[in-house]
């Protein structure tokens, strides 16, 4: 199973001065009203596995109010082995550690990685283009640390290529050098998106024909380069991307920006040969969005050679029963999962009576 986590801490974190949580190796609920601070713990363990918060917060966000800092600690066990991590924030900083060595937010993932499932993922396939990037490219980040620093290199590049667009007189050579890098960046990540992408499709077609009763889900991605470019090497990618950047160039010059590349591609879910976004019944939709996650988890067993903390916040009142029923059959099968909710009344007695019920009480 690799480590899961046995004990979280909070101080001065959000809306807590104190609270410790004693999670199960299993499923842990989370229940109690709203803005008793459920999220804000869930919100605690993603910054300690994922190494950031889907909230985006600033630092100061974190700190709660009339407080100077905050301090999240988790103790992961597992394997024969015992991992203490630690995050802490105060206004303008924010900090990690592991077992008292400082290390940066994208190794975080190396000791436990997280999936997070949260109602606005629910709208993954009619949400812009952006969001679908970003939930590829976030688990790409915990699965894989040289995934991170290939993302972060190819964004600065392409906001240096952006800025050199807008001056008013364009240095040419300077372009070209700039063409260059992004070329070389872009293939760089788009080589490793495709890898991962290939895998997690598969994955989420398969379940989603189970959560649908047998209805065809088909995952691709759409790039801005072109298509059918998964058979080609990192370096016919960054020629073909070159030659993109040269065809775009006058284009590019005109709007500011640089309009190709895999900071614009998307991925595109179709049902039944159908486009889900355009023709996808919200069910249907939110289906392949419970897939994907599921599917998130398949696949970070498969890359990591342990499961990772599945967190499903709020997601519960959202679903169906049948979809429900999917959720719970999936993470009854050893996966750590938390799920927040305000009502114990969408589990089932038998899944009650495995978890560990957290209460949250009014503030
Ligand atoms: N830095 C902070 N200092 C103090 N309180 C904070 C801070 N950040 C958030 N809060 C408070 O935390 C509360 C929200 O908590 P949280 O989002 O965890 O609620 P929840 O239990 O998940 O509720 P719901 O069921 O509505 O989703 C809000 O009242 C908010 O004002």
């Amino acid at each position: 199973m690799g480590l899961y986590v046995t004990e979280l801490r909070l101080a001065d974190f959000r809306s807590f001065e104190r609270l410790v949580v004693l999670p199960s190796a299993g499923v842990t609920v989370f229940v109690g009203p709203n803005a008793a601070g459920k999220t804000n713990t869930v919100e605690a363990l993603q910054l300690l596995t994922a190494g950031q918060s889907f909230r985006r917060p600033t630092p100061s966000q974190l700190v709660r109010e009339g407080a100077e800092s905050a301090r999240i600690d988790a103790r992961l066990e597992g394997d024969g082995r015992v991992v203490d991590v630690r995050c802490d924030a105060a206004p303008g900083k924010r900090s990690f550690t592991r077992n008292g060595k400082r290390i940066q937010a994208s190794e975080m993932p190396e000791s436990l990685m997280s999936v997070l499932f949260t109602p606005d993922d629910l709208a993954i396939v009619k949400r812009g283009a952006s969001v679908r990037r970003d939930e590829l490219d976030g688990f790409g980040r915990q699965a894989n640390r040289g995934y991170a620093n290939v993302l972060t290199a190819y964004q600065r590049s392409v906001e240096q290529r952006n800025r050199l667009l807008k001056d008013e007189l364009v240095d040419m050579s300077l372009l070209a050098a700039w063409d260059a890098s992004v070329a070389l960046g872009g293939a760089t990540l788009l080589a490793a998106r495709l890898r991962l992408f290939s895998r997690l499709a598969e994955k989420v077609a398969a379940v989603y024909a189970t959560v649908s009763g047998g209805e065809r889900l088909a995952c691709s991605y759409a790039c801005t380069l072109g298509q059918d470019l998964e058979d080609l090497s990192r370096d016919e990618l960054r020629g073909l991307f070159l030659e993109r950047l040269e065809a775009v160039r006058e284009d590019d010059l005109r709007r500011g920006q640089t309009t190709v590349g895999p900071h614009r591609d998307d991925v595109v879910f179709s049902i039944e040969g159908r486009d889900a976004r355009a023709y996808g019944s919200q069910g249907q939709q939110r289906s392949v969005a419970l897939a994907l996650k599921m599917a998130e988890v398949e696949l970070a067993g498969e890359i990591l050679g342990s499961t990772p903390l599945l967190l499903l916040d709020d997601v519960m009142s959202e679903l169906d029963g049948t979809r429900r029923e999917a959720a719970m059959g999936f993470v009854s099968g050893g996966i750590q999962t938390v799920i927040t909710t305000t009502n114990l009344g969408y589990f089932s007695p038998t899944l009650l009576d495995s978890a560990e019920v957290v209460s949250f009480g009014d503030k």
